[in-house]
């Protein structure tokens, strides 16, 4: 059986969840796995001086269950199931032989976790400008709520920072327009992401 790790990483409210979700509907034999599940509770989380949660750093995730998830998947990728139950995989009438089976996993810092690097056949990251950015993320609301002041303060320069460390270390990443319509980005994605099925099959 063939499998397929695809990386959907970019920054908050890029519109990952959105597109994953949106290109699971249409690639057969694909699961997701989101980054977002992984969080610590709150008590774990730790405080700056300014009193700002660190949520934007590695260390507010539980990044080693989120490796052995990923590596769980890869062992049986027919019997992967996350706890949501619109997170199931689709399904083909196809012979299990001749299948692909695709991971996406999505996330808001997924380059910058050494463990992970071999795991990706493809790498993607959304990027959206800081207007942009501010303005979605204003209109979300997080388990805790974003305090005044925190986007600038702390999710934006750690985005920033992050995005720095990744292009240092990181090769061969996929940069998408977060601003393009979700119609275009969808179509682009599945299409690039059949290539690379098709080649795997060869
Ligand atoms: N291509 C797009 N164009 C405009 N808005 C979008 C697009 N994709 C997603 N959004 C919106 O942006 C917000 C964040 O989307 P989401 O998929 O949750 O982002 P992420 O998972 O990257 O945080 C949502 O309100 C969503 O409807
Ligand atoms: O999910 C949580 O427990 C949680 C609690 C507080 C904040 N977050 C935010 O979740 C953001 C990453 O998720 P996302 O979907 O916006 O890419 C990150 O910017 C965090 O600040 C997430």
């Amino acid at each position: 059986m063939k499998v397929l790790v695809v990386g959907l990483g970019g920054v908050t409210n890029g519109g990952k969840t959105t597109l994953a979700k949106r290109l699971r509907k249409r690639l057969p034999n694909c699961s997701i796995l989101s980054q977002d599940d992984f969080f610590k509770p709150e008590s774990e989380v730790e405080i700056d001086e300014r009193g700002f949660k660190q949520y934007d750093v590695l260390d507010a995730l539980y990044m080693d269950e989120m490796v052995t998830s990923i590596h769980t998947w890869l062992k049986n990728p027919t019997g992967f199931s996350v706890s949501t139950a619109e997170m199931k995989s689709t399904h083909s009438n196809l012979k299990s032989t001749e299948e692909v089976h695709i991971l996406i996993v999505e996330g808001f810092l997924l380059y910058n976790y050494e463990p992970l690097n071999e795991v990706w056949d493809r790498r993607y990251f959304l990027t959206i400008p800081y207007e942009e950015c501010k303005r979605r993320r204003s209109t979300r609301v997080y388990q805790p709520a974003d305090p005044p002041g925190y986007f600038d303060g702390h999710v934006w320069p750690m985005y920033l920072k992050h995005k720095r460390e990744m292009e240092e270390n990181t090769n061969n990443i996929v940069y998408l327009d977060g601003t393009k319509s979700e119609e275009d980005l969808l179509s682009y994605l599945y299409n690039d992401i059949l290539r690379e099925q098709e080649v795997l099959k060869k």
